[in-house]
Parts: C-alpha cells; sequence; structure tokens
C-alpha cells in the first residue's frame, strides 16, 4: 500500500495513475516504496527553529541580538505547534517568516541530509518521523526546533 505521506492521484493527461509527495508536492510514476527493515539512509526535512539567549548562536537574519529566554522560546514554539496541528498554518508559512535559521528562505526546507550532519537530537529526531510527521519540541545547541519530515 501507499506509505504515509503519499498519496494516489490520476494524471489529467494520460489517465495513468502516479503518486504525490503530500510535504514536497513532488511527484513520481513508481509507487513509493518503503522497504521496511532497510536502514534510513537520508530524509528530507523542514524546520522552524526559534532561538533564545542560551543558543551557541543568539543571532538570526530576524534578530540580530536574540534576548528572549529558553522557556519564552519554548512558549512560543508551541503557540506554532497548536496553528499547525490545527492547520491554520502550515510548518513551512511559519518558518518562512520566524525561523531563526537561514532555512527560512525556504520554508524551512533543509533538503536531504544523512546521519552524522545534523546535532545529535536534531538527528534523532528526524530519522525517527514518518514521512509527513510533526515532530515534539526538539532541543539542540543552536535552540528549539519543530520538524517536518518531508521525505
Ligand atoms: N545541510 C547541512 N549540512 N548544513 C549544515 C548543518 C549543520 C548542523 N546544523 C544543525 O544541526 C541544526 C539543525 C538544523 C539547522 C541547524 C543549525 C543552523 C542554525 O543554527 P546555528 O548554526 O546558527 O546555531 N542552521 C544551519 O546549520 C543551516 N546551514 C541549515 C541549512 C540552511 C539552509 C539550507 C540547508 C541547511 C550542525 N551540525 O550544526
Amino acid at each position: 500500500e501507499i506509505p504515509p505521506g503519499w498519496e494516489k492521484r490520476v494524471s489529467r493527461s494520460t489517465g495513468m495513475t502516479y503518486y504525490l509527495n503530500i510535504a514536497t508536492k513532488e511527484s513520481q510514476w513508481e509507487l513509493p516504496s518503503v522497504k521496511l527493515g532497510e536502514p534510513l539512509i537520508e530524509v528530507q526535512c523542514s524546520h522552524l527553529l526559534v532561538k533564545h539567549a542560551g543558543s551557541r548562536r543568539p543571532s538570526s537574519w530576524r534578530e540580530d541580538k536574540i534576548t528572549r529566554s529558553k522557556d519564552e522560546a519554548i512558549a512560543i514554539l508551541n503557540g506554532y505547534k497548536k496553528k499547525i496541528i490545527s492547520s491554520e498554518c502550515t510548518l513551512q508559512e511559519l518558518a518562512q517568516k520566524y525561523s531563526d535559521c537561514s532555512s527560512a528562505k525556504r520554508g524551512g526546507d533543509l533538503g536531504l541530509f544523512r546521519r552524522g550532519t545534523m546535532q545529535k537530537p536534531f538527528e534523532d529526531s528526524a530519522f525517527n518521523l514518518k514521512v509527513g510527521q510533526l515532530s515534539d519540541i526538539v532541543d539542540t545547541d543552536s535552540g528549539v526546533h519543530l520538524i517536518l519530515r518531508t521525505k
């Protein structure tokens, strides 16, 4: 059957069935195969980062000197999570406006990455998400994140 995070579509021009990745809007003819039990080599994620005074680099494109407390950053991120879960906004929309990471310009998209690239708490969360699944709040030296696995 179709793995989570994908949708079956019929091409209007050819009547052929194709598969659409709900999060990345990429499409492909072949049924996306989730080879169960195979080690997951790389994933694609989008994230929303809220930095705080204790972040390793308390500065971003949004704010030159970030002084909010970690508790405040967590409260802000919980507010964003509620909006995403209620479908009021998408993570991409909120990341574009509010993420303290340079990936904000790409709706938080980090591209495909392998283990060993991101900080451990981020990697552990990302590689445990199903495609289309949103993480809990993840704490790294950069700040606090929401992660959406898109591939
Ligand atoms: N694709 C890669 N190889 N990029 C290197 C990742 C380095 C890695 N980054 C992290 O673990 C966190 C989690 C996601 C973003 C991130 C941190 C910071 C923000 O925090 P700060 O460093 O100010 O503390 N954003 C980045 O790194 C951005 N280049 C991510 C990115 C942006 C645009 C396109 C692709 C990737 C690390 N080992 O520090």
